[in-house]
Formats: C-alpha cells, structure tokens, sequence
C-alpha cells in the first residue's frame, strides 16, 4: 500500500478511537505497570498490505500524551518519520490481523486471565460453560461450550508470532498468552471492546467457580 493514502482525517480518527478506550481501560486497572498495548488498522486492507496505529511502547497508558501512537505496516515498521518506538508486541497484532482481516486488536495483563492461563495451561486451552456472556462472541448455541486457546510467553516476542496461527480458532476472538495477559480482536474498535469485556468476565467466572467448586 502507497502509505501516503492515509488521510490526516483517517489517522486522527484512530488515534482518537485508540484514546477512548486507553482511558477507559486505564481507569479499570487494565494497564498495570505500563503493561497492555492497544492498536486499530487505518485505510485498505490485504493479509499482505495494511496499516494500523498502535501503542509507542513503554509509556503510562493511564495518562494521554501527543506521543502515545504510531502508524506502522503489515510488517510493524513505523510509516511515518518519528522517535516513537512502536510497542514490543507490535509483531504479534501484525500477525493477528494478517490472519484473521480484523479491525482492532486490545491487550491487558489482568490477574484473572494470567492465573486461569496457567490453571488451564496443561489442557491448552481456557474451558467456559454455558455462560450468557459468550453470546457477545456471536455464539447463540444453547449452553455453548467454547475454549479460549492459549499459547505459551517467551520474552523474545518473535517466537510467539508463529504459534499463533495454528492457535487462533475462527469463532473465539481472542487468545491468551500464558501468565501474561489476553489478545482480543473484532470487525472495529467497538466489537474489540466488547469482545475483552466478554474475556474478562468469563476469565473472573471460570476462576471464581473453580474455587467454589473445589
Ligand atoms: C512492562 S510489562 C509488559 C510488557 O512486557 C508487555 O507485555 C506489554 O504488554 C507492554 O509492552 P509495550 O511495549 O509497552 O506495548
Ligand atoms: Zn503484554
């Protein structure tokens, strides 16, 4: 893609979406630690051409600068000339949304979803029964049974990017990196939102009626 084709328009837009939630999140104790990175494609989409604005790594999302976002490529090389530093997890949003066409990719490190990464960590995947909150992932089966996959952490970020495609299944989405923290996606900034809100209630769940059961 000729990157110069994103309009002023199109990149404020984004960074504006990408604000939005940042402060929402901030305020809900999603990004402790400077932890989490948020990120949504901007103009013409292929699996091999794109462009996304995303976090600049290491600042403190609770707090709205001029230097929060970048504009990157399908291969998380920054677009524009900046000092910014593109998140350390930007390859893994490139592969997401070469994989799956989405439209927004949110993560947060939380304390339910990294302590049901590893209570599930030996099946591969995060177990969710019959709860109503998995219909906002568009499934209406009756007393759905899903798995949340998850994908073990390396601190060298690349060697996560090429497990997630045998990883990723086409009706959950979101994957959880082991006692790290959630990806999830959808169409547009507004489904990805809906979609972690689902993860974090459904990971509160699992965990708090594994303990009642016990
Ligand atoms: C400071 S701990 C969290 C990081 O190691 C990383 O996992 C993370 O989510 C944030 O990294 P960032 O480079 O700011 O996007
Ligand atoms: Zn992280």
């Amino acid at each position: 893609m000729n990157h110069t084709s994103i309009t002023l328009e199109q990149k404020q837009f984004a960074y504006s979406q990408l604000t939005e939630v940042k402060t929402l999140f901030a305020n809900r104790g999603w990004f402790p630690g400077t932890s989490g990175n948020l990120s949504v494609r901007v103009g013409d989409y292929t699996p091999q051409d794109f462009t996304f604005a995303v976090t600049a790594s290491g600042k403190d999302k609770s707090v709205n600068t001029p230097e929060d976002y970048l504009l990157v490529d399908q291969t998380g090389k920054p677009v524009e000339a900046t000092h910014l530093k593109p998140s350390a997890e930007t390859s893994i949003h490139c592969e997401i949304y070469r994989l799956t066409g989405c439209g927004a990719i949110f993560h947060v490190h939380t304390v339910f979803n990294s302590l049901v990464s590893e209570l599930f960590w030996e099946r591969g995947s995060i177990p969710v029964d019959g709860v109503e909150l998995i219909k906002a992932f568009n499934i209406w089966d009756e007393d759905a049974q899903i798995d949340i996959p998850i994908v073990p952490n390396y601190t060298n970020v690349p060697t996560i990017v090429p497990l997630l495609e045998g990883s990723i299944q086409p009706r959950i989405p979101g994957i959880m990196l082991r006692k790290h923290g959630i990806y999830a996606w959808g169409a547009n900034a507004f489904e990805a939102k809906r979609h972690l809100e689902a993860f974090e209630f459904l990971f509160e769940y699992v965990y708090r009626w594994y303990l009642l059961k016990k």
